[in-house]
């Protein structure tokens, strides 16, 4: 029978995933895999130990059709062969689990239970426990469309903690025909112990949390070396200073506030200010960096006789380097995530994450740099309308125009692309053990590398013209609404 836990949260503790939206499957016969061990009664190893061909694809024996019997080893997520575990109270993280015996590094110690839902229905839930308040997420990926939720119902694995430097980590086995989460130590842990694991918390919107792990690689906030968390917060690196340009809302209750030894190491790294409060590495300052950095630059264009032209193939060598960095960074590092937490799930994360929002063009932009950090970068907007008015050859003129406009389809293409294929490249992010499928990728480069081509051909189409091209007296373009007069002011040479 389930039983009611009392804690901060009340939940139905259960011992087996529950599936509530479709049914559990029943392993075919003819899918059961077999293993070839043989028992031997001198060799603990050879009942399905390491050697077993099961155990080797992270897959359990099946009771009744392995040859070993009641002496295989490999059915510990069916057994519930769990460790001895302790439920105690954190200062600042809530409730945590510890080892309550000792553990040997590799060993199963529990199953992330839950209730398996779909994609569709963690997003529904997720911004449901956002509006209701619940802090604190349970909802992991599973597969390239599941999820489990342990809100409300789950094993004891839902009160671990995450951590930067964990002792544990989590494990998909396929057991009888389905996928499930082990908790497995990546080391040996002593008795009493706090149980951690790596979330690789997706941040998808709502509150940052202080990650208070107290691990020296902390980067101080749950999340926050997902993409969505680095493109919102906006951090950037001037040699040893962080600095954020939000304000960020925090989940920071005063009975939640860090007083464990733990944590009062990690504080005596960061400086305490006037107030006795504690900097974190990550702090806001304000008006370091003003919305007047941020907003959009006009594309500057110098005269030939002042702006070399090996000097902008170099400014643009630079450019494309940049970027090209910033991209394999991108992949790098959605394509090192293992299972994932998921925050909240916002409607908007498609857009958010891949900079590519139906209408205007973001303010804010973060460049992405190999080591995990960001650099703001003010995004570069051109006004292709404008330039071509001011040009003196209809030709010219037309061929500014055209390239807008295979531009404009290009991002089109892409933003429907990217509602249709949404589900997938974001199971994915979360999820690097089930891939994206490679018809679906290859859809998605051939789109990026169009919208990128259309660019290019645009931009240096503007370049070429704005300082090889006559240009057509103010009176005779007909001049459409500038905002920023500097704009015209240049390009008209006034
Ligand atoms: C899966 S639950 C873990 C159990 C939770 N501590 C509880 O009391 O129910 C995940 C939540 O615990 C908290 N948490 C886990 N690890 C944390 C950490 N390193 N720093 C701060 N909060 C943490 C966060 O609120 C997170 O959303």
């Amino acid at each position: 029978m389930d039983q009611l836990i009392e804690g901060p949260s009340h939940y139905i503790h259960i011992e087996q995933n529950e599936f509530s939206y479709r049914k559990h499957k029943k392993q075919k016969e003819e899918d059961i895999a077999i293993c070839n061990c043989k028992f031997d009664a001198n060799d603990p190893d050879s009942a399905c130990g390491e050697r077993c061909l099961n155990v080797l694809t992270s897959t359990e024996c099946t009771p009744g059709f392995c040859p070993c019997g009641i002496n295989c080893k490999n059915q510990k997520f069916q057994k519930c062969a769990y460790a001895k575990l302790k439920l105690f109270k954190t200062e600042g993280r809530g409730w945590g689990l510890l080892a309550d015996e000792n553990i040997k590094a590799g060993r199963f110690i529990i199953e992330y239970c839950g209730e398996v839902i779909s994609w569709k229905e963690a997003r529904r839930r997720s911004q449901a426990y956002e509006t209701q308040g619940v802090k604190d997420a349970f909802i992991i990926s599973l597969n390239g469309y599941e999820s489990i939720d342990a809100t409300k119902k789950g094993s004891l694995a839902r009160f671990i903690n995450h951590s930067c430097q964990p002792n544990c980590e989590t494990r998909k086995w396929t057991v009888l025909g389905e996928l499930r989460v082990g908790i497995f130590s990546k080391q040996d842990i002593p008795v009493g112990t706090e149980l951690a694991y790596d979330y690789n918390f997706e941040w998808y919107g709502g509150a940052k949390v202080r990650c208070l792990c107290g691990a020296a690689c902390c980067p101080g906030f749950l999340g926050a070396k997902s993409r969505g968390f680095l493109e919102d917060t906006y951090l950037w690196e001037d040699n040893d200073d962080r600095y954020s340009v939000e304000n960020i809302p925090l989940y920071d209750s005063e009975e939640d506030e860090p007083t464990s030894k733990l944590l009062k190491t990690e504080h005596s790294k960061y400086e305490s200010n006037t107030n006795g409060k504690i900097e974190y590495p990550v702090a806001m300052i304000n008006g370091l960096a003003s919305e007047a950095h941020l907003e959009s630059t006009v594309l500057e264009i110098e005269p030939l006789d002042s702006c070399p032209m090996e000097n902008m193939v170099d400014d643009a060598k630079v450019e494309v380097g940049k970027e090209k960095k910033l991209y394999l960074q991108g992949t790098q590092q959605t394509f090192a995530q293992n299972n994932a937490m998921i925050s909240r799930i916002r409607s908007n994360t498609a857009c958010r994450n891949y900079h590519i929002e139906p209408g205007p063009v973001t303010k804010r932009r973060s460049q992405h740099h190999p080591n995990g950090k960001s650099k703001n970068l003010a995004k570069k907007h051109v006004d292709a309308k404008l330039v071509a008015q001011l040009l003196g050859p209809k030709e010219a003129r037309e061929e500014v125009l055209n390239y807008e406009e295979v531009k404009n389809q290009a991002n089109t293409e892409l933003d429907s692309l990217y509602n249709e294929i949404r589900p997938a490249i974001e199971e994915h992010e979360r999820d690097s053990q089930d891939s994206v499928a490679t018809s679906v990728a290859e859809k998605w480069i051939e789109a990026c590398c169009f919208k990128l081509k259309a660019e290019f051909d645009l931009y240096s189409s503007i370049i070429k013209h704005a300082t090889c091209t006559p240009r057509r007296p103010r009176e005779m373009a007909q001049i459409p609404e500038v905002e920023n007069d500097d704009e015209l002011k240049y390009l008209t040479n006034q």
